[in-house]
């Protein structure tokens, strides 16, 4: 946040009573991260910033909102530390819902502006800021799967104007850390940057060990939120890492860990931080850093730690507590009034000195950013579907996927509901390339399945039909991107993904309706586990073992190999 200097003298004409405050919150007890207390004071805002916290009132209140904060109880806005602003949703219609509820800054994962040139991802990370939310990103060392231009896409170009980038707060999250401990250089030289200039790395180790802990940490890793366990979250701490506890759609953590770290002893929590890391749209219809701060209290976290792990904390591992993460003069006018510390969920909200309701309009022009749907200028047929690799995907979860060899006739039009094997297929966005094998576990049911939703962008393709997967694709095509399910020629469910196929306009509330409507389809055709949303996202995420499906093949993860490449259309 750069104020001018004249709007600097300007906020000290605020503070000298030459000039009027634009609200006063009155007569406030608010949380002073800095004094671990509640206090009382009234609150001056001028526009977006916080120019007096103290026992006077202005002089000058000429048009000022006096607020009377009398019995209420003021706690500085939540930070999300860890989002990923792509999961159906897009970042301006998350923020909208979650600012509602508090949360009004964001630290997002930049794996949606990856495919953009880089001039467009540059200017968009500034002008969303000219929202009234606060946006800061991450920059990933790797895309997390295999691109057929992955060294065009994190080229040193890119890399130097990401990390220069003042809304740039990190580099990570670092899910190629095993090439980095084998030997990848580039990736350490990029970590090593990150940290000439003054940012953090973070880190994605799950289930790592001390050793490994400690050699990331020897090479400049500053935090992770893969800890499933009090006892892993209290490893992290004792080795000196900031730690976010998750609270997630595909990881719902958080209350064992808290309850775990209470056990073992944890009193101070000033390097712990928490975050629901990308949730599925419905995940948050009990709410978003409201819901966290919710749990932690009932856990018996005191309430000075539960509040300052989504905010204070969060501001000053991120090096911006001079703006966020506080109550005090000189930060941005990002406010929640509780009606008491036991009930995080806002009353009324300020985000940079606006009342969040549904009046505040926060509109982004995509197209101006080449965020558009998706239009597709060729088809595909039955044929496109065939089997070109023979290395079978079996589904242990939502998520991890192990190889197997399937016994079933691939070359039928259709498969039989009696098993649980699908044709599954990854057509490129652009209609270049393919590659089809087996998929296991998916469902018995499943017709004819379509999403553009996926990590590379890409077209996945699943179900027992090859003709309703066509219709399912030519649904997905008119649409301009989405997840399209089809069963006897007649579409069941459908989800418009306009954003370059990732991402919906539609208000969370619609998503979050659409989701629940193709969980229920799914389930109801036999998709057995908790997250589908989620499988398609990471099918073809190398950061998961044990065999992936990607733009460049099929690809064994431990071996760090292509089993079976693409093929060109
Ligand atoms: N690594 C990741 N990439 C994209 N979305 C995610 N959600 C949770 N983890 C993620």
């Amino acid at each position: 946040m750069n104020w001018t200097k004249q709007q600097l003298r300007t906020h000290i004409q605020v503070i000298q009573g030459e000039k009027p405050p634009t609200i006063v919150l009155q007569n406030a007890s608010y949380l002073n991260h800095v004094l671990r207390k509640w206090m009382n004071a009234n609150i001056w805002i001028y526009k977006d910033r916080i120019v007096y916290v103290g026992s006077k009132m202005p002089q000058n209140d000429e048009g000022c909102e006096i607020v009377d904060c009398e019995g209420k109880s003021i706690v500085p806005g939540y930070i999300e530390p860890h989002v990923h602003p792509f999961q159906l949703y897009n970042p301006q219609t998350f923020a909208s819902y979650a600012a509602k509820r508090g949360t009004t800054t964001f630290v997002s994962d930049n794996l949606m502006l990856l495919p953009l040139p880089n001039e467009k991802a540059l200017t968009f990370m500034k002008e969303i800021n000219e929202l009234p939310f606060s946006f800061y990103w991450w920059c990933r060392y790797d895309s997390q799967t295999k691109l057929q231009n992955e060294d065009e896409v994190f080229s040193d170009k890119m890399f130097n104007q990401f990390l220069d980038h003042p809304y740039v707060l990190q580099g990570g999250e670092l899910t190629n850390w095993p090439q980095v401990l084998k030997g990848d250089d580039k990736t350490l030289h990029w970590m090593q940057e990150t940290k000439r200039r003054g940012k953090k790395v973070e880190g994605h180790l799950p289930g790592a060990s001390e050793r490994t802990l400690t050699k990331m940490a020897v090479l400049g890793v500053d935090c992770d939120h893969e800890a499933m366990t009090g006892e892993e979250a209290v490893m992290r701490m004792s080795l000196g890492y900031t730690t976010s506890l998750r609270y997630s759609s595909i990881r719902p953590d958080l209350p064992k860990i808290l309850e775990e770290m209470l056990a073992l002893g944890v009193t101070n929590f000033d390097r712990v931080m928490m975050t629901t890391d990308g949730s599925t749209p419905t995940f948050y219809e009990d709410g978003v850093t409201d819901e966290v701060i919710r749990i932690a209290l009932e856990k018996g976290v005191p309430t000075e730690d539960a509040y300052a792990m989504v905010s204070y904390n969060i501001a000053r591992h991120y090096g911006f507590d001079h703006l966020y993460g506080m109550v005090a003069p000189g930060r941005i006018a990002n406010l929640n009034i509780l009606d008491n510390p036991m009930t995080p969920t806002p009353t009324a909200v300020l985000s940079k000195g606006l009342w969040v309701n549904d009046e505040l309009e926060a509109n982004v022009d995509w197209d101006r950013y080449d965020i558009k749907p998706y239009q597709f200028d060729w088809s595909i047929t039955e044929e496109d579907l065939s089997q070109t690799a023979r290395a079978g995907i079996d589904m242990v979860n939502s998520v991890i996927t192990k190889p197997y060899r399937s016994e079933v006739d691939f070359g039928v039009p259709e498969l039989s509901t009696e098993h649980d094997e699908c044709f599954f297929s990854l057509i490129d966005h652009k209609g270049n390339w393919r590659i089809s094998t087996m998929l296991k576990g998916f469902a018995n049911n499943v017709s004819g399945f379509v999403s553009s939703y996926s990590n590379s962008g890409d077209l996945i393709l699943i179900g027992k039909s090859k003709k309703d997967m066509v219709a399912a694709f030519n649904r997905m095509k008119e649409l301009g991107g989405g997840i399209v399910l089809v069963e006897d020629g007649e579409v069941v469910c459908e989800i418009p993904l306009t954003l370059n196929g990732g991402c919906s306009t539609q208000p969370m509330e619609v998503v979050m309706e659409q989701q629940a409507s193709l969980v229920k389809a799914l389930k109801e055709r036999g998709y057995p586990f908790v997250d589908p949303i989620y499988s398609l996202l990471f099918f073809s995420s190398t950061h998961l073992p044990y065999i992936r499906i990607t733009p460049t093949g099929i690809v064994d993860v431990l071996k760090n190999e292509v089993l079976f490449p693409v093929v060109m259309r």
